[in-house]
Formats: C-alpha cells, structure tokens, sequence
C-alpha cells in the first residue's frame, strides 16, 4: 500500500483516484475549493465533473494541499496544463524528500514551448518525475472498462514505480523512457482532435477524418522527432493510441469543441459551453509556434492556429490544406528514422 496525493479533481484526477483506490492505496483528492471537497465527502461523487459515478469510499477529499502532499510518496498532477504553474509552488514546500512526481496532463507551454516535465523542473526543481499518457478517456475508466497506458521517465525505475503503483486487471500500464515522445504526442494529437471534430461539425465523413488524423501523426512525428523524441514512440500508446481515442469520441472534449467550431460557433462560446479544459487551443499556438522556431512543417496546426485565433473561416482552412503542391508521402514520414541505433523498427516493441 502506498501513499497518493492526486492534485486536481477534475474528471480524469478523479478517475485516476480511483484507479488508486482500487490497487488498495492511500488517496487524498486535492480540491480548488472546500466546497468541492465537501461535496466529494458527503455525496461520495465528484457530482460536477463524473456525476453517476460512485468513488470508492476510502478516497478522502480534501481542499488542503499541505494535508493531500505531506507524508504522500506519489504526487499526482492533474490539473490543466495553463494551472501548472499556479499549483506547483503551492506544493512544492510540502513534498516528501523521496516523492514522486507523476504528471497525467496533456499540453504544451506558449511561449517558453516547454513540455509540462519542463514545467516541473522548472517550479520545483530536480526530482523524479514521471509522465502517463495513452488512450483514457476518464468516464470509461471509472467504469473500470479495459483502458491502456503508458508511464515514461527518464529513470527506468520510476516508470516502473509508477507501473506497479496504477496497474491493475482493467488498467494495464507499459512503460516507454522516451519522455519527449509520451508528453508531445498526448499533447498534440488534441489539435488534430480539434480538426477532426471540425470536419464532422463540417459535414465531412470517415475520409476526412482519417486523412486528418494520419497526416497529423505524420506532423506531430515531425515536430517530436526534432525535439528529439524517439520516432517509434509515435505509433504506440501516447502517439497513435491517444490520437485514435480522441479523434473519434463523443468524450474528447478536443473533438467536441471542433464540432462545434464546425458547425459555426465561435471559440470563446465554445470554450465557455464546454466548462472543462480544451488543452488543444492552448497547444496548437504553443505548437505553430514551435514549429516556426524549428523550422518544421506542420500545415495542419499552421490552419487550425490560423482558425482559432485568427478567425479564419474553417472551409477556406479545409481547401488551403486540400489545395497543397503535391507531395510525396513517405519520405517526410519516415524522415528521423534514422535517429535510430537499430535497423529493424520493430525491435522496438516488445511482445
Ligand atoms: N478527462 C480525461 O479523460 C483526460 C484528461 N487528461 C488531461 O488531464 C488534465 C486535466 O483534465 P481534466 O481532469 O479532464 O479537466 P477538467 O476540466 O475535468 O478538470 C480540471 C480540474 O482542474 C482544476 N483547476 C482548473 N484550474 C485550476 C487552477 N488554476 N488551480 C487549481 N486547480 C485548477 C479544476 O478545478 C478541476 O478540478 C488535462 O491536461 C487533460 O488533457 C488526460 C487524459 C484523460
Ligand atoms: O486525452 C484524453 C483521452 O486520452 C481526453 O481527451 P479530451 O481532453 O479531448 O477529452
């Protein structure tokens, strides 16, 4: 049994609490407000964001980060990437010499264009730290519905700490050290979620959709393989895995705010209608701006940059894309390949 802190009782801080509290472990749920906590303690829900979902009862609430951090072995981060830097300094003075940080956010800085382990090291300084990413939409995995992850560190052990510590019969978790790759490719695929909603919101069928989400990958590929990110780790669980999920689910609110940007309305009516995080706006500036910084082609988050904040119509967007000069298609595909020691790509994964 060990001891968790989850920060950020939003849908996916709660879900995860619960994966916790299944494996038979300490919980304290870190709420904003009192009230929240109050709410979570006396209903036993979390009735604004899960709220038909019955949490275990050995979750504790509580609105006191020095309660939820001190004595904690694992601090799990949980809130929207643009809170990190509000609710890290709260923390940091009450974390155990040893503890953990694990981070189950999903967005990339504007501006310093920092992956949110950056952001970490940044606000509480050099600790273990440790990512988990993969496709998880939060109100299946508080039905206890087969969900896949994966842990990445750059420390083999604390990936595999934070491993045994989630793992369970109906969430299975895989670990990966290519840090770079887990955090960009859950980060980015909420832009093409974004898009992929907006196609639908458009009108357009499974053609569009797929385009969109592997033209994407081949992108968000680019951009990673740049940063230095293993290009293999684009086709698992955190690249391909997320990018699927949240590509063709009602639950992603990424695709559902493209939808409705879709169908016509505006961003802040959208982001104000939907009451939950929408990481993919934040990102796809974060991500048009980092790829003009290096230099890499990323025409997908260069239109959907220009439709979210420059109020450029979603159509004209759609036929910039569709009326590119020819390409070929593998060759900047496969570009970064070469990153790798090995020869056969599939040595890469494991059985
Ligand atoms: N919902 C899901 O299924 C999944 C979400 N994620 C990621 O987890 C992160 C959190 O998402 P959700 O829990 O879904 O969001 P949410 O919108 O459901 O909840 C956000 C939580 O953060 C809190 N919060 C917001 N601003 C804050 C601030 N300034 N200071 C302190 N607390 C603040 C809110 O009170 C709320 O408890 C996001 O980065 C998201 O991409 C990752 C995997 C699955
Ligand atoms: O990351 C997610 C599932 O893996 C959740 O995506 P949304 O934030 O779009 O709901």
């Amino acid at each position: 049994m060990k001891k968790a802190a989850v920060i950020g009782a939003g849908s996916w801080g709660t879900a995860l609490s619960m994966v916790l509290a299944d494996n038979g472990h300490e919980v304290k749920l870190w709420t904003r407000s009192q009230e929240h906590a109050e709410s979570i303690q006396q209903t036993g829900k979390n009735l604004r964001y899960l709220s038909g979902v019955e949490l275990p009862s050995s979750i504790q609430a509580t609105s006191s980060i020095q309660e939820a951090v001190s004595g904690s072995e694992f601090v799990i981060v949980v809130v929207p990437t643009k809170a990190m830097r509000e609710v890290l300094p709260m923390l940091k003075d009450f974390l155990e010499k040893d503890a953990v940080i694990v981070h189950a956010s999903k967005g990339i800085e504007p501006e310093t264009h920092l992956r949110i382990s950056e952001i970490i090291a940044e606000e509480v300084g050099d600790r273990p730290v440790a990512c988990i990413s993969g496709p998880s939409h939060a109100e299946e995995v508080c039905k206890r519905q087969p969900t896949t992850i994966t842990s990445s560190s750059i420390h083999t052990e604390i990936a595999e700490q934070v491993q045994d510590l989630f793992m369970n019969q109906s969430f299975r978790v895989y670990t990966n050290p290519d840090l770079i790759g887990v955090e960009i490719g859950g980060s980015l695929k909420n832009i093409i979620a974004i898009g992929s909603g907006m196609t639908s919101g458009l009108g357009f069928g499974d053609n569009a959709r797929a385009a969109l989400m592997t033209r994407g990958l081949a992108e968000i590929s680019r951009l990673g393989v740049k940063l230095g990110a293993n290009p293999l780790t684009f086709s698992g669980l955190s690249g391909l895995g997320d990018l699927i999920v949240t590509c063709t689910s009602f639950h992603s609110r990424n695709w559902r705010a493209g939808n409705m940007i879709g169908k016509g309305m505006s961003v802040s009516q959208v982001e104000a209608e939907m009451g939950m995080v929408v990481e993919g706006v934040r990102t796809t500036k974060a991500a048009f701006q980092l790829s003009k910084k290096l230099g890499v082609d990323m025409p997908i988050t260069k239109e959907l940059f220009e439709v979210l904040f420059e109020d450029k119509d979603v159509e004209k967007a759609v036929n910039a894309l569709m009326g590119r000069v020819k390409k070929k298609e593998v060759e900047g595909l496969m570009s970064g390949f070469d990153k790798m020691n090995n020869n056969d790509p599939l040595d890469h994964f494991e059985p």
